[in-house]
């Protein structure tokens, strides 16, 4: 029986070399997972989307007949989570109603507590032993891991994100209309920078790219010329 993520049991491993840590944080579909899975790749790094933690914490909620804003219902979804729970990898997690019920647990102090601990230990110990992380998300460069060596902070306008999520939506075959995923996504901004734990927002020291005009590839150049002026690393050739 796995331990749930709340509390595994730290690595006994020697401590590696520092892992290196890029944090990426911002609103819905502004581009954060496909730099994150670039980046990650780029330089050999092991990569988490920790909203899909969210996803499956809200997901189970609803599944047991719950109130994803139920404080007390969403604390036991996540302390119920472990990594190898196959609700992690269902496309269901995809679906805006997760998205929604995700942005809903995600106000609750206690999930983010029960899923803070996982996340930090990922990012000191990335698994493969990789030399370095990246953690996608909204917290990670403010509270997660606010030393991360290199943060950025991805945006857009919000049509253009719901334009974007509209089409990915599409392609994943999962019945869409612009309108509501519009307010949908002006809804979980809302309620993602408006909360008063881990709100959405830009570290201090986070370099912040507003993607609205950029292409997926002008967006990881100027983030790989980022990180490389944060760590010295260059993208493996
Ligand atoms: N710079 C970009 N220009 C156009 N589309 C993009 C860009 N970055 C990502 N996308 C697309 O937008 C959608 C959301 O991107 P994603 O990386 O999943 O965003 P997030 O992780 O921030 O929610 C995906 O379909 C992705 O292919
Ligand atoms: N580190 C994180 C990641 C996600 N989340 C929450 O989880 C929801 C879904 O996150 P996501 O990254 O999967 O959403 P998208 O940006 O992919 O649309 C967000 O709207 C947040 O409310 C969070 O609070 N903190």
């Amino acid at each position: 029986m796995t331990q749930p993520l709340s509390n595994q049991p730290l690595s006994t491993e020697p401590a590696p070399a520092k892992a290196v840590v890029v944090a990426i944080d911002g609103p819905a579909a502004s581009g954060k997972g496909t730099l994150s899975q670039r980046i990650a790749e780029a330089f050999g790094f092991a990569h988490l989307d920790t909203g899909v933690l969210y996803r499956a914490v809200g997901v189970s909620v609803l599944r047991a007949g719950g109130d994803p804003a139920d404080n007390a219902a969403a604390a036991r979804a996540a302390y119920e989570l472990h990594p190898e729970h196959p609700i992690l990898q269902e496309v269901a997690l995809r679906t805006d109603a997760a998205a929604q019920a995700a942005s809903k647990v995600a106000a609750v102090p206690e999930v983010r507590a029960a899923l803070l601990d996982f996340q930090r230990r990922f990012a000191a110990h990335p698994p493969g032993g990789a030399p370095g992380a990246v953690l996608d998300g909204r917290d990670i460069g403010t509270v997660v891991c606010p030393d991360a060596q290199a943060k950025l902070f991805i945006t857009a306008s919000v049509e253009v994100r719901a334009e974007r999520r509209l089409k990915e939506l599409q392609r994943r075959g999962i019945p869409a209309i612009s309108s509501d995923v519009l307010e949908d996504m002006k809804a979980r901004d809302a309620r993602d920078s408006q909360r008063a734990v881990a709100p959405l927002r830009p570290a201090v020291d986070a370099f912040v790219l507003d993607t609205s005009a950029l292409d997926a590839d002008q967006v990881f150049s100027m983030a790989v010329a980022h990180i490389g002026s944060k760590t010295g690393l260059k993208p493996k050739a």
